[in-house]
């Protein structure tokens, strides 16, 4: 059985400094708490947003050494919550020097109940000056997530996964009734596709649809310029947006009913619907 949850999401402005942003997160975790959250959930590279590989080689931590892990798990077993680090970035051993963007489920005990390596990697020339290609720094995963909880199945995400809708209904056939799309959005591709693209991810499985966003400036003057488009949102699973955070910092709460995502599907049961077909090509 799943009950009821207060949903508390952190938008926020990672800096390249891991400590400093642990410090920030952890006193907003904290604050959610105090306000009744049980499920607390961070945006993306939530430890270190960096244009830089070899500033990134200098402070990312393997898994098992990372304090920023470390330090949000402690805390979540403090205060009993569940805590979605949105994702992390992790060196992992491996040869050619990639890192993982990991995300993480941590239960109230401080357990990773579950985790997910980013498979989707945003490799997108956006404008004439702005190009991304996190394949270099990142190493995909192969590994789609669901865990449970005790107020629904989770289907883990990240980003740009957000546009490809198959891994998504993947997971909401695999059970999950939450999706958690953790984000460091483009603000010229936040502009014109975040909101359609958690919206159609959420009405089309009749999932909720929580994105805790990074947002703002990240870099200081000497640095290259980069910036997010904030808008933390939560989608309810018939589509309606419940939570909108704007391009501030802060807190957003929204409460997690997984009645409403039981009566979304039994309205609009398309989750249940896929057929077989073919692909006539007879005509090109
Ligand atoms: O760079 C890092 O350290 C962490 N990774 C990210 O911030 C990634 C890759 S640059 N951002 C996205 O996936 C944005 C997707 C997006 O904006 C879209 O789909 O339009």
């Amino acid at each position: 059985m799943t009950a009821p949850v207060k949903a508390a999401l952190l938008q926020i402005t990672s800096t390249d400094q891991p400590e400093g942003n642990l410090g920030m997160i952890r006193a907003m975790v904290a604050e959610a708490a105090g306000q009744g959250a049980g499920f607390v959930l961070t945006p993306e590279v939530s430890n270190c947003l960096s244009n830089s590989r070899a500033h990134q080689r200098e402070v990312l931590c393997m898994q098992d050494d990372d304090p920023v892990l470390a330090g949000l798990r402690a805390q979540a077993a403090e205060l009993g919550i569940w805590l979605l680090i949105g994702s992390l970035g992790l060196k992992t051993g491996e040869a050619d020097g990639r890192f993982a963007n990991r995300s993480f489920l941590i239960d109230p005990k401080g357990g990773i109940a579950a985790w997910y390596d980013k498979i989707h990697m945003f490799d997108v020339n956006v404008d004439a000056h702005e190009t991304y290609r996190e394949s270099d720094g990142y190493r995909p995963g192969d590994r789609a997530v669901v865990a449970a909880t005790p107020f629904g199945t989770v289907g883990m995400t990240i980003c740009y996964d957000v546009r490809f809708p198959y891994l998504h209904r993947a997971l909401a056939k695999a059970g999950a009734t939450i999706l958690t799309a953790p984000a460091a959005f483009s603000p010229v591709t936040g502009a014109a596709h975040w909101e359609p693209l958690q919206r159609a991810r959420a009405i089309e499985t009749g999932c909720y649809v929580l994105a805790p966003a990074q947002t703002g400036l990240h870099t200081r003057p000497d640095q290259k310029e980069r910036r997010t488009h904030g808008h933390s949102m939560v989608v309810a699973p018939w589509g309606e947006v419940l939570l909108d955070m704007g391009t501030e910092t802060g807190i957003g709460y929204a409460e997690i009913d997984p009645a409403a995502v039981t009566s979304a599907r039994k309205r609009v049961p398309s989750l249940g619907h896929d057929r077989p077909f073919s692909l006539d090509t007879s005509a090109l």
